[in-house]
This record gives structure tokens, C-alpha cells and sequence, in this order.
């Protein structure tokens, strides 16, 4: 049996497979709502046969949007189209997984096709963006952002923790919280970005407070029973990384014994002077000492689609749950090819009936 083929279960949640499919923006909405575009692509990715799909960045409040076309979930109309989403993954036989996000001083940004870059002053879809200090990104997001207050803390702390009610309510099984890639809880984490000189500054124990306590505010309206994870950047890849690294597994302690119950693995992109040793399965070791070390379950991504390098990486302890990204974009059903791949048997029923009993029977010559 393939250990990418091997069921997993967390809470009483249980995934028919390893292969987890990792948010990825559609930059598709209108007013943070989604729709027939969303329901197709979302219904495609579930048919394909991951056990695990999780709905993209969806922004907590309108200003955590990273484009005006990111979804959103602070309204109640928003979270009634989520549920058709939800609704369809399951029925394709995954579980429904949301991640809910606040975009920080990378917010305000055209789609990544139409510049990627901060939208400028003068433009009506502009918004002030916020963030733990007022130190811009940097390249094409150089826009200085705004240093919150006690009470914008407070505030975003508390949509934090309405999304996720309005996502529960929504049929979503699976919550992930967007603590990573430069946006605002990663950036509460990074010296890059928060030199505050308050409690939520400083040390990484002061640097990792808003994590901390977003997550308790989440966890007091999320399910004990269903898994709350979060996409954390473990790595900055900056010349700093072992000190990041021994900082972000002490704060992924304190994240598992405030009740997280996994963590995805990631990288911070708190910085544009970052130099990633981009290639496949690059952040597996680094998953699986964050594994090994927080005695956490983890997921990770980046260049997991060849299905050997996800086995392997499975195989070798480093991770729980491979999550394969962009390559699902280019073929919904990799899971397929996958399982032919790893010589599962029968793998056309990694799919649906109606396109299994067919494929299987299907000899092309
Ligand atoms: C178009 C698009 C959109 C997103 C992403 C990527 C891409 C390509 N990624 C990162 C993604 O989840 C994944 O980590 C990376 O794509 C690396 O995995 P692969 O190498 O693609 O398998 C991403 N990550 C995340 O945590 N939340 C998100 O909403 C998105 N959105
Ligand atoms: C929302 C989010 O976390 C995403 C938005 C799109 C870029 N993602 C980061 C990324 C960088 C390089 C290749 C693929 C992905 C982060």
C-alpha cells in the first residue's frame, strides 16, 4: 500500500488519502463573494480524488484582502455561497477545508496577471492597508502601511474568530488560519515587519502573541472535534533561518498546547531579499523537524507532484499530509495519474464511479 494512498484522520475528521490540495486564490470575486466560478473549480479539484481541499485565502474583513477579488467571509451572504462550495467538495468525497486570512501590509494589491503591485492612492478600489509596523514589503509592494492600534487588534482578533464561526456554519470540516507568506499574523511573527515596542513586539514570545491569541479566539468558536490548523512560515530563508526556525517550533508549542491540532508548513516571504533554494520537495526536511521537534502532525507543499517525491516524503516521516498545489491547476485529476504512478490497485476508483467503472474498463490501445 502507497503511504500517499494510506487514509488520515484528525479529530473525527478521516481523508480518504495523503494528498491535500492547498489554498490557491482564484482572484475570481466580486465583494468577497464567491461564484459559479469558485463552484466549478472547487467541485473539479474535489472530483479528482484528494482526500483533503481547502478553499482558498478568504479574507476575515475587507481590508485582509490581497486583491479586490479575493473572497471574503465578515457577511453572512458570503458564507450562504461558501456553503454551496463546501457542499459540493464533500460530495465528491473530500473534506470541505476553508483558510481564513488577513493579507496585512501585502492587502490593496491588482491580481498578480494585472501588475501584483499595490494599487495606486488615486485609484477608487484603494484601502488603507494595515500591519504590526509601518514598514512597507518592499519591490511592488512598497506602500507604507498603516501601525495598528490596541483596538484594531482587538477588532481583527474578533473577525478572526467570526469567520470561523460563519465557516463552521458554513459546512466547512477542516479550518486553516493564514499565519504565513508576509501576510499580517506572519508579519506579527517577523522582524521584517514588526518592530513594535509594546507587548506584541520585541521577543519572539512578544512577536508571537497576536498568533497566540488570534488562535484562542478561533478555537473558542471552531469545533473541539474538527481539525484547526494554520499555515505558519517556519523559514525565511534570509541567512537568519536557524533562529527563525528554533523561534517558529518554540511558538508551534505553545500554538499545540493552546489547541492547534496541525500545522502546515510554509515559508515567511516576509522579505524580497529572501533566496529560496526553490526545487522539488524543498521544505520537507524542514517540515519534518518542525514535525519531529513540536511533536505536532504537518502538512507541507512546494514541488511535491511528482508522486515519488510525495511518497518519499510521506515515507520518510518527514510529513502527514503532501499538498500539491499547481499542478492540480493543469490537471484536477493528478491523484489518478498518481495512484497509476505508485501502482495502487484499481486506481481509476481514486475517482468517481461514473468515471471509474469506465476508465477501468478502458484499454486504449
Ligand atoms: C495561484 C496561487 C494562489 C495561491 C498559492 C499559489 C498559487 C500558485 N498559494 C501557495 C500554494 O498553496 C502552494 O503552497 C504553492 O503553490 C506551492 O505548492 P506547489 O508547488 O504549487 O504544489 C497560496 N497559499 C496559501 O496559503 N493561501 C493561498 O490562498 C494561496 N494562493
Ligand atoms: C495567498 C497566498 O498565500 C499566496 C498568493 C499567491 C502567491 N503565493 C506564494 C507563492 C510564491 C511562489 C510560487 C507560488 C506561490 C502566496
Amino acid at each position: 500500500m502507497s503511504a500517499l494512498f494510506t487514509p488520515f484522520t484528525l479529530k473525527r475528521v478521516t481523508l480518504r488519502n495523503r494528498i491535500a490540495i492547498p489554498p490557491m486564490c482564484q482572484y475570481s470575486a466580486q465583494n468577497g463573494m464567491a461564484n459559479a466560478w469558485h463552484l466549478s473549480h472547487y467541485a473539479s479539484l474535489a472530483r479528482g480524488g484528494a482526500g483533503l481541499v481547502i478553499v482558498e485565502a478568504t479574507a476575515v474583513s475587507p481590508e485582509g484582502r490581497i486583491t479586490p477579488a479575493c473572497l471574503g467571509l465578515w457577511n453572512d451572504e458570503q458564507a450562504a455561497e461558501l456553503a454551496h462550495i463546501a457542499a459540493a467538495i464533500k460530495a465528491a468525497g473530500a473534506v470541505p477545508g476553508i483558510q481564513i486570512a488577513h493579507a496585512g501590509r501585502k492587502a490593496n494589491a491588482n491580481k498578480p496577471w494585472e501588475g501584483d503591485d499595490h494599487i495606486a492612492a488615486d485609484d477608487p478600489r484603494y484601502w488603507e492597508t494595515l500591519s504590526p509596523s509601518a514598514i512597507p514589503f518592499g519591490q511592488h509592494l512598497d506602500r507604507e502601511p498603516r501601525a495598528m492600534s490596541h483596538a484594531d487588534i482587538q477588532r481583527l482578533q474578533a473577525d478572526f474568530a467570526a469567520a470561523a464561526r460563519r465557516a463552521r456554519d458554513a459546512g466547512f470540516e477542516w479550518l486553516e488560519l493564514h499565519f504565513a507568506h508576509g501576510y499580517l499574523a506572519q508579519s506579527f511573527f517577523s522582524v521584517h515587519a514588526n518592530q513594535r515596542e509594546d507587548e506584541y513586539g520585541g521577543s519572539a514570545a512578544g512577536r508571537g502573541r497576536f498568533l497566540l491569541e488570534t488562535l484562542a479566539a478561533v478555537r473558542q468558536e471552531w469545533p473541539a472535534d474538527l481539525p484547526l490548523t494554520a499555515r505558519f512560515g517556519v523559514i525565511e530563508y534570509d541567512g537568519n533561518d536557524e533562529q527563525t526556525q528554533q523561534e517558529a517550533i518554540a511558538l508551534t508549542q505553545s500554538m499545540k498546547e493552546q489547541g492547534l491540532d496541525m500545522l502546515s508548513v510554509s515559508v515567511g516571504f516576509s522579505t524580497p531579499q529572501a533566496n529560496i533554494p526553490w526545487g522539488p520537495a524543498f521544505l520537507a526536511p524542514v517540515a519534518g523537524r518542525v514535525r519531529r521537534e513540536a511533536q505536532i502532525p504537518v502538512a507541507t507543499a512546494w514541488g511535491l507532484e511528482n508522486p515519488h517525491h510525495a511518497e518519499a516524503a510521506l515515507a520518510e516521516g518527514h510529513i502527514d499530509l503532501a499538498m500539491i498545489g499547481r499542478v492540480h491547476l493543469a490537471n484536477p485529476n493528478w491523484p489518478y495519474q498518481a495512484a497509476q504512478a505508485l501502482g495502487v490497485e484499481r486506481p481509476s476508483w481514486v475517482l468517481p464511479a461514473p468515471y471509474a467503472h469506465w476508465l477501468e474498463r478502458y484499454r486504449p490501445n
